[in-house]
């Protein structure tokens, strides 16, 4: 069987390099980093059942959600790869409380790029062997140089330089984006080489499927409501498919390639949602705009939001553009009744 591409991730990695016209290769090296762990969590992913990775280990994150092995795993996966190869003067992780600042070997912090972190994504899919991701965004330090401060990670989603996620699946695919468009790496498990398979992805510009926890319906804003009551109408292209799988990273991944819209709003126990902003909404939201999507918290652009807290919380619409604007006026229609 012929490869449908035989460009692998670090080869291409190295050729963007180009477009960055003072690039040192630190963003590059940083990328591989992620390579690197994005593998070897991969392999614990592929054989959950028959090691020892399952379950919850019987913590609570600042989310105040039970932390699962796998996710702690994780965790320590991509800080270990990320720290040993000093690409990073900062790392700020769902599992991790604080930040971490990084210094040097030579005990200085000259490394210029920040990167928040959500190591497992769709943790109460690990047990019953449903897709899982990880999801990772890059700012450029602002603060001159020393230790990080906490401003260097609560930068606006517009000034990511970076962003991407990992879905563990049938398949394990890294997508990530640098500014300049998204594409899509298939990993070869025989080789443990990731292979372009998805050049330059756009998003549909309207879709069929829309993805939600209907569950909490009755719980959702009256413009989330009637939204889905749309969704649901037998009229024109009508009624839309729901699909939910419960990893924002596979949900996002599925409209990515086929149009469609994922919605996490704020509910009457969670005024802000649950995703959190700074590792699950802006990196997506880069993603969806650079796929020619978008992503807003129902009125306002994700990647405007100035935030104030490393773990804050936003609800979060986002996918095919059309279908983005028509939840937006939904929302907006319903706040002036
Ligand atoms: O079970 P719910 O409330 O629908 O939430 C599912 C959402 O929560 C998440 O699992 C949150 O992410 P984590 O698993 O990283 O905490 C998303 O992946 C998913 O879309
Ligand atoms: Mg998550
Ligand atoms: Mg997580």
């Amino acid at each position: 069987m012929k490869l449908k591409s035989s460009q692998t991730l670090g080869e291409f990695i190295i050729d963007k390099q180009a477009d960055f016209k003072y690039s040192s290769g630190e963003l590059s090296r940083l990328l591989g980093a992620i390579r690197l762990a994005s593998k070897v969590v991969n392999q614990q992913v592929n054989k959950a059942g028959l090691v020892d990775i399952i379950g919850a280990i019987g913590n609570q994150n600042i989310q105040g959600e039970e932390q699962q092995k796998l996710d702690v795993f994780a965790n320590d996966m991509f800080i270990g790869a990320l720290k040993n190869r000093e690409v990073v003067c900062g790392i700020a992780s769902e599992e991790n409380e604080d930040f971490i600042s990084i210094k040097s070997k030579d005990d200085a912090h000259n490394s210029k790029y920040v990167v928040l972190i959500d190591p497992l994504d769709g943790s109460s899919n690990i047990d019953v062997n449903v897709n899982v991701g990880t999801i990772f965004s890059i700012y450029r330090r602002i603060s001159e140089d020393g230790p990080v401060t906490l401003e260097d990670f609560l930068q606006p989603g517009n000034k990511q330089v970076a962003a991407g996620y990992i879905v563990y699946g049938s398949s394990t695919m890294l997508v990530y984006t640098t500014g300049n468009g998204v594409n899509g790496f298939t990993l070869d498990p025989a080789l443990g080489v990731f292979y372009l398979s998805h050049p330059n992805i756009k998003i549909p510009e309207d879709g069929k499927i829309y993805s939600v926890n209907e569950g909490n319906y009755l719980k959702f804003p009256q413009g989330i409501k009637n939204y889905i009551k749309y969704c649901q109408e037998e009229k024109e292209n009508r009624p839309y498919t729901s699909r939910y799988i419960g990893s924002l990273v596979s949900d996002f991944h599925r409209n990515l390639l086929k149009g469609g819209i994922y919605i996490y709003p704020s509910y009457s126990q969670a005024p802000k949602g649950k995703l959190r902003l700074l590792y699950e909404c802006n990196p997506m939201a880069f993603l969806a705009e650079q796929a020619g999507g978008s992503a807003s918290d129902g009125f306002t652009r994700i990647l405007d939001l100035n935030p104030v807290e490393l773990h804050e919380r936003t609800p979060f619409v986002c996918g095919s553009k059309k279908m983005v604007e028509k939840v937006e006026k939904f929302m907006k229609d319903a706040q002036e009744q």
